[in-house]
């Protein structure tokens, strides 16, 4: 489903240049659900915008279903990304001024999909808020708010859901509960799920993890993770 061929970025401030990844080969299968770890500013949003064609390499490709993002343009990716991918943030990113229904609904609405608020209604009547799709953003406590992120990322189907610390600002137990939600969610629809997480226990429950440090992914355990990257 997703292939990284050598691929290699970074990022250039000034005369500095910061390497994110060297040459790395990965194979997601449909399906999976990969965790992905490692100390603080190792690159992992990076990979994961990569992933989303949001960032160019500087050299390798991303391949996605068989079709190389490498030569898409912008227009081309957005669709990409419009039909067959979610995105799950860890500060949900919901629109401030938009219910939540509205905002779970986006995504169809932006397909032109007649069907987006029936849809969206049901998708969050499956996240447990059937009764706050009046609800503006602000008016929801932050596990609610991610519920309506997952339910915008998931409501249209895509192939790749995408979750970028989707616990990290949420207390322990509310944590937990998105994340099983999430995994459960997951499993019901057999979409592929790359996430980035912090939580040993939440990584755990994923069939893979793949920690990034110093450029290179590795397979690891869901071992405790030791210390932040040191500044170069
Ligand atoms: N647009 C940019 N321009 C220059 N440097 C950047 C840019 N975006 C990120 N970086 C740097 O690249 C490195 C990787 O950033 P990234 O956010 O991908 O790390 P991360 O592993 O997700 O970190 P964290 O776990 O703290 O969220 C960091 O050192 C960051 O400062």
């Amino acid at each position: 489903m997703i292939r990284l061929n050598r691929l290699s970025m970074h990022y250039a401030l000034g005369s500095t240049r910061i390497d994110i990844l060297r040459d790395v080969d990965l194979h997601i299968r449909a399906g999976e659900r990969v965790a992905i770890a490692g100390p603080s500013g190792t690159g992992k949003t990076s990979l994961l915008l990569l992933l989303a064609g949001l960032e160019r390499p500087a050299s390798g490709s991303v391949v996605f279903d068989g079709r190389s993002l490498d030569g898409l343009d912008r227009d081309q990716l957005a669709d990409l990304r419009r039909d067959h991918l979610g995105i799950v943030f860890q500060s949900f990113h919901l629109v401030p001024s938009l219910t939540a229904l509205d905002n779970a609904a986006l995504p169809l609405e932006i397909a032109g999909r007649r069907d987006a608020r029936e849809r969206a209604r049901a998708m969050l009547d499956k996240v447990g808020l059937g009764a706050r799709l009046d609800h503006y953003p602000g008016q929801l406590s932050g596990g609610e708010q991610q519920r309506v992120a997952i339910a915008r990322a998931l409501v249209h189907e895509p192939k790749l859901v995408l979750a970028d610390e989707p616990t990290g600002n949420l207390d322990g137990r509310t944590g937990a509960d998105i994340g099983e939600l999430l995994l459960n969610l997951n499993a019901e629809t057999s979409t592929t799920l790359v996430l980035v997480t912090h939580d040993m226990s939440f990584a755990a429950r994923c069939d893979r993890l793949l920690r990034l440090s110093g450029g290179r992914l590795s397979e690891g355990n869901a071992a405790p993770e030791t210390g932040d990257a040191q500044p170069a």
